[in-house]
């Protein structure tokens, strides 16, 4: 189970003081940049851009040698080629699923969570405004900078800046140059355990803090630093406070995932951060990252539902910008890993797309980004999606499973998958919704079915976390019951790195779990250090093997 860490280091956690001391612009792309041509943002996309004049070979490799002085730095850099059509584009914050007619909006500069009627926000971005560029023009575009430095578009998330917040000036952007996450062919995992020849995993947990949060991370931070320097005052929704724009922090509750991403993007800017655990119930490889990133830890005494239901309490009153996706601005960020996976397939779309689901932002995160990409011409279609829960936290199974009847949500119990222990997810409607609009489907898998699964792909070269073990589960089921075919082009999301829940493993590994079986454990083999009982051992286990 998550590992209880009161033992291991509750007592250094007691013991020590963590207390670290609209407008929207439309112009006409035409007087901007000539169409087919890169705008200007786009001119600082590639060092090639900056000295296409260069008229030999010698010359443009010594120009690409020497792109900016010495004394420039790569934000410099990008000051210096910036232009006015950084605004060409924009975005606000509507009502989330809200008509055309919704007369309710909101400036990103805007403090805000919910809508006037208490529900959720969206980012509306100006799609007429990015629809005068054509799908081929954004593929180009995004592709072009692939594999890059340049500020801010060396990052997967920022390398699609126009879709994500057109408006911020590159000097606010927070980012580790994160994203442009491996796409994993699965090879044997498809091939031996499930007939399938283009089976992939998006490795978006082989990030900066180790988990998919990043790419969210890095936008709601952005922002953060963008009102921190316009001396924006916090006020919350119901919030009575205002505070100096230099006094305020960002706060999140977290399962271990948001508050690592949160902790290190807010030290990389200097912001204060505060994060709310749940006592005992994340890995300790997650505890220890706001630790080490200098954020204000608090261990509750609650699950991760109580942990939230405080921190919407505490930001509503104190001036603490929230940082969990209930903030919309978080999705603008995740839903870009959907974009790369069609950026790594050249384009091509896949058949299905499974990503673990808790708190539920992240799969209409995926929605939107498939749905933009189709609306704006790049692809003809999106993906399937399936949403994965763990048996033991799975209010939207049992949602789904009664026909999408009243929501009700459930006590979230102890999983392997910590992360998603999650029974109070605040984007149920956002989850609902990508699923009935991508024909989607949801499925459960029990603790021995997600560890089993785990082991299953980590025997054939992944390291993956549990939360990818649901995932995998949801598609052997879908797999056995013929809904996924051999053929189909599959893309399982895994969301955070397995070395942040190694204990699950050394559980699984020492078959130390009351009733499982662990069928595919690997146990070491404890042997003298003497030659001869060494080769005895090696030759048994050669002769069983059959290679
Ligand atoms: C590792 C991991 N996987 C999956 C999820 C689920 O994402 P979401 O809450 O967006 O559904 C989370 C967080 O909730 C997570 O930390
Ligand atoms: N798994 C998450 C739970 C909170 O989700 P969020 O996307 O709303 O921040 C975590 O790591 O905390």
């Amino acid at each position: 189970m998550a590992t209880s860490y009161s033992s291991l280091f509750h007592s250094s956690l007691a013991s020590t003081s963590l207390t670290h001391k609209h407008k929207h612009l439309h112009c006409n792309p035409k007087l901007a940049f000539p169409r087919r041509r890169y705008p200007a943002v786009v001119s600082c996309s590639a060092s090639s851009d900056h000295h296409s004049s260069s008229s030999t070979a010698a010359a443009a490799a010594a120009a690409t040698k020497f792109r900016r002085p010495s004394d420039e730095n790569i934000r410099e850099e990008a000051r210096r080629h910036r232009s006015s059509a950084n605004t060409t584009f924009s975005a606000k914050y509507v009502p989330f699923n809200a008509g055309p007619d919704s007369p309710e909006w909101y400036s990103l500069d805007e403090i805000v969570y919910r809508s006037r009627s208490g529900g959720l926000l969206d980012v509306q971005h100006d799609m007429e405004a990015l629809k005068k560029f054509d799908g081929a023009y954004w593929r180009d575009l995004f592709d072009s900078r692939v594999g890059k430095t340049t500020w801010p578009y060396g990052s997967g998330v920022w390398s699609k800046k126009e879709w994500v917040l057109p408006e911020i000036d590159p000097d606010d952007i927070v980012s580790a140059f994160e994203g442009n996450s491996n796409l994993f062919w699965a090879e044997r995992f498809g091939k031996e355990f499930l007939g399938m020849s283009d089976l992939w995993v998006k490795h978006c947990g082989i990030s900066h803090t180790g988990s998919f949060k990043d790419l969210g991370m890095t936008v709601l931070v952005s922002q953060v630093n963008r009102l921190r320097k316009m001396k924006r005052p916090v006020v919350g929704v119901g919030c009575a406070s205002t505070a100096d724009s230099r006094g305020y922090s960002v706060g999140c509750a977290s399962t271990g995932d948001t508050s690592a991403a949160l902790s290190a993007y807010c030290a990389s800017a200097g912001i204060p951060s505060i994060v709310f655990l749940p006592a005992n119930k994340i890995s300790i490889a997650q505890l220890v990252q706001p630790i080490a990133n200098g954020a204000f830890v608090l261990s509750i005494d609650t699950d991760f539902d109580g942990c939230m239901k405080l921190i919407r309490e505490v930001t509503a009153e104190l001036p603490i910008y929230l940082a969990n996706s209930l903030n919309s601005l978080r999705l603008e960020g995740q839903k870009t890993a959907a974009i790369e996976i069609l950026q790594q397939f050249d384009w091509e779309v896949p058949d299905w797309v499974i990503v673990p689901g808790g708190n539920l932002g992240n799969i209409y995160a995926f929605y939107k980004g498939f749905k933009m990409c189709e609306e704006l011409g790049l692809v003809d279609r999106i993906p399937r999606l399936v949403c994965a829960q763990a048996a033991n936290a799975n209010p939207l199974y049992l949602h789904y499973k009664s026909g999408w009847k009243d929501f009700k949500p459930v006590r979230a119990n102890t999983t392997f998958a910590s992360a998603i222990q999650i029974g109070d997810p605040v984007s149920i409607d956002r989850a609902v919704y990508a699923l009935q609009n991508s024909n989607g489907i949801v499925e459960e898998a029990t603790e021995e079915e997600l560890m089993d699964a785990m082991a299953q792909a980590d025997s054939t070269g992944m390291f993956i976390c549990p939360h990818t073990g649901v995932a995998l589960t949801a598609l052997i089921k879908l797999r056995q019951s013929g809904v996924i075919g051999p053929m189909d082009r599959t893309v399982v999301v895994s969301t955070a790195h397995g070395l942040k829940f190694t204990q699950s493993k050394v559980d699984y590994h020492s078959k130390a779990i009351l009733d499982m079986a662990c069928r595919f454990a690997n146990p070491p083999v404890e042997v003298k250090a003497d030659f001869g009982a060494v080769m005895d051992t090696l030759k048994t286990y050669l002769g069983n093997k059959s290679f």
